[in-house]
C-alpha cells in the first residue's frame, strides 16, 4: 500500500515513511491510493479473533511495508490485558433505548487516544531503531493526545516529545496528568490560546521541510496515518460484537473534534463494514455539525471558538476532515486544493448547492448534531440514575446526538472517548457524585509540575527545539 497527499504534492509513499513524516510534505494529509476491502466471509472469519489478532488482519492491509511477523509482534504486545484492563481490550456495555457503550478508555491514560498511542509508540521504536535515527515528536493537546503520547513515549530510546496545550484550558485532572511527567524526554509547554493554535504552530513548523528534517520532527496527531489506521480495528472489533448477524447494519456516534475518531469509521465503511450512520457529534463548538447540515465549512477563528466542559472537543479546525473531503471530490487533489484555497481567501466554503454534498448521508452514512452544557449535565444524570454508571462529558455529548438517530433494529455503538474521573467537576454538578480515582493516580492533582509558558509563537517553539536537542 501507497500514500499519497491529499493536496497532490507527494510521491507515493510506503506506511513506515509516513509513521516518521507525519504532515505530507505540501501541507496536505496522507491518505492511502485505495482502501482495502475485506469481504463478508473475511468478517465471518474474524468473528472470533482477539482484539491483537483483529489488529493484525486490519493493520496488515494498511502497514504492507512492516514484515508480518514483526507487525504480528508489535500488536500482540500492544494489545493486552495488562495496559487495557480486560482481555477483550474494548468491551461494548448496553445502555439504553438501542444504545450500547464501546469502552475505549480502559487504557493507561483514561482515554481512547490510547488505543492507537501505545501501538503508535512501540511502531515508532521499531521502525527508529530500523532506520537508525532519532525522532522528536511536535504534537498539539487539547487534553487527551498529550498524555497519551507521553505515557506511551516515556523512556522510548532516540524519542522527545514537546507537546503543546492550551494554557488553562484543560481539566485540572488533565494537566496533571501530563505536566506531573518528570521524564527527561518529555517536554510540555502550555501555550497562550487554544489547541487550534497550538496545532497551527505543529503545523507551520511540519510545513518548514528544512528544519523538519534538520531536527527529524514528527507528529503524534491524528494529522499522523499511523493513527487512524489503529483506530479503525475497533469499528470492525464493535461491529462483529454488536451485529446480530454479520452483514446485518449497526450505527455508530462518535463525540468529534479534530474528526479523526469519526474518520476511521468513515474508512471501517469504505473497507466495507456494514456501517448504517457515522453519528458526528460536537459540543457547542459546531463547525462539523454545522457542514453535515448545510453544507457550509466555516472554521472558526479561536476568539469565537467556546471554552466548554467537554473541552477535549473545543476545537474549531478540524485537521481530518480535509481526508473525507477529499474522498467526497472523488479523490481528485485538485479539486480538494481549489476548496482548501477558497477556504484560505474567504475563510469558508459551501458545498450546499453542489450534487456531492447530497451523498454526504445517502452515500458516506454521514448525519450529526451538537450538544451543549446543559444538554450535557442532563444525560449524564439520566444515565446514572437509568444505569448506576458514570459517563464523561464528551460521551454524554455523543449520547445525546445519538438519540435523535436511533432506528428500530439497528443496533447504535456510542464511542466512550475519555472516563468520568478527568472531567470531575462536571459529573458532580450533574450528578453530586465525585468519579473514583483509579489507584495509579490517587493524589495526582498534589504532585509537583513541570510545564513551560510560551506565546503562540512559531519562532518560540522552534527556539525551545532547538535548545533542547542539542542537535
Ligand atoms: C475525550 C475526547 N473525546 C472526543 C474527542 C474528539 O475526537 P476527534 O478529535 O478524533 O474527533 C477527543 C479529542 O480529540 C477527546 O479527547
Ligand atoms: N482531543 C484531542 C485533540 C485532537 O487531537 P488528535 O491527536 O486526535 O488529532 C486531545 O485531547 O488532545
Amino acid at each position: 500500500m501507497k500514500y499519497l497527499s491529499s493536496r497532490g504534492g507527494m510521491s507515493p509513499q510506503g506506511f513506515s515513511e509516513i509513521l516518521l513524516e507525519g504532515l505530507a510534505p505540501d501541507g496536505g494529509l496522507a491518505v492511502p491510493e485505495q482502501y482495502p476491502q475485506v469481504s463478508h466471509a473475511q468478517l465471518q472469519a474474524w468473528k472470533n479473533l482477539s482484539y491483537a489478532e483483529l489488529a493484525f488482519e486490519v493493520l496488515r492491509n494498511f502497514a504492507t511495508d512492516i514484515p508480518e511477523a514483526d507487525l504480528k509482534a508489535l500488536t500482540s504486545k500492544t494489545y493486552t490485558k495488562a495496559v487495557y484492563g480486560t482481555d477483550e481490550i474494548t468491551p461494548l456495555r448496553p445502555l439504553f433505548d438501542g444504545m450500547q457503550v464501546l469502552e475505549l478508555s480502559n487504557g493507561p491514560t483514561l482515554a481512547f487516544k490510547d488505543m492507537a498511542m501505545q501501538l503508535l509508540g512501540n511502531l515508532f521504536e521499531y521502525q527508529l531503531a530500523r532506520v537508525g535515527q532519532e525522532l522528536n515528536i511536535l504534537g498539539a493537546t487539547s487534553g487527551d493526545t498529550g498524555s497519551a503520547a507521553e505515557y506511551a513515549m516515556r523512556g522510548k530510546k532516540g524519542v522527545r516529545v514537546f507537546m503543546l496545550s492550551p494554557a488553562g484550558k484543560m481539566s485540572a485532572f488533565q494537566r496533571a496528568q501530563m505536566y506531573s511527567l518528570q521524564d527527561p524526554n518529555i517536554f510540555n509547554v502550555a501555550v497562550e490560546g487554544l489547541f487550534d493554535d497550538c496545532q497551527d504552530m505543529v503545523k507551520a513548523v511540519s510545513e518548514d521541510l528544512e528544519f523538519k528534517s534538520r531536527y527529524k520532527i514528527g507528529t503524534v496527531n491524528s494529522i499522523n496515518w499511523g493513527r487512524i489506521s489503529a483506530q479503525v480495528v475497533y469499528y470492525f472489533k464493535s461491529y462483529l460484537k454488536a451485529a446480530p448477524t454479520i452483514g446485518d447494519p449497526v450505527s455508530f456516534a462518535v463525540p468529534s473534534g479534530n474528526f479523526g475518531n469519526v474518520l476511521a469509521g468513515h474508512i471501517a465503511r469504505q473497507m466495507g463494514l456494514p456501517i448504517r450512520r457515522l453519528v458526528v457529534a460536537t459540543n457547542e463548538n459546531n463547525v462539523l455539525d454545522e457542514f453535515f447540515r448545510t453544507g457550509v465549512y466555516r472554521p472558526r477563528a479561536s476568539a469565537e471558538t467556546y471554552i466548554t466542559s467537554s473541552p477535549s472537543m473545543d476545537i474549531s479546525k478540524a485537521s481530518n476532515f480535509e481526508r473525507f473531503v477529499y474522498d467526497l471530490v472523488g479523490r481528485d487533489p485538485q479539486a480538494l486544493k481549489a476548496l482548501w484555497d477558497t477556504l484560505k481567501r474567504d475563510g469558508q466554503f459551501d458545498l450546499s448547492g453542489d450534487a456531492r454534498f447530497a451523498e454526504v448521508e445517502s452515500r458516506y452514512g454521514f448525519v450529526s448534531g451538537s450538544s451543549s452544557h446543559a444538554n450535557r449535565l442532563e444525560t449524564i444524570r439520566e444515565v446514572y440514575e437509568r444505569t448506576g454508571t458514570l459517563i464523561d462529558t464528551h460521551t454524554a455529548d455523543a449520547v445525546k446526538v445519538a438519540r435523535q438517530y436511533v432506528e428500530p433494529g439497528v443496533p447504535m455503538v456510542v464511542l466512550e472517548t475519555a472516563l468520568a474521573v478527568k472531567f470531575a467537576e462536571t459529573i458532580e454538578e450533574a450528578t453530586g457524585q465525585i468519579p473514583p480515582v483509579p489507584a495509579a493516580y490517587a493524589g495526582i492533582e498534589k504532585l509537583p509540575q513541570r510545564v513551560v509558558g510560551m506565546k503562540a509563537s512559531v519562532a518560540e517553539i522552534k527556539q525551545f527545539i532547538v535548545q533542547n536537542t542539542g542537535l
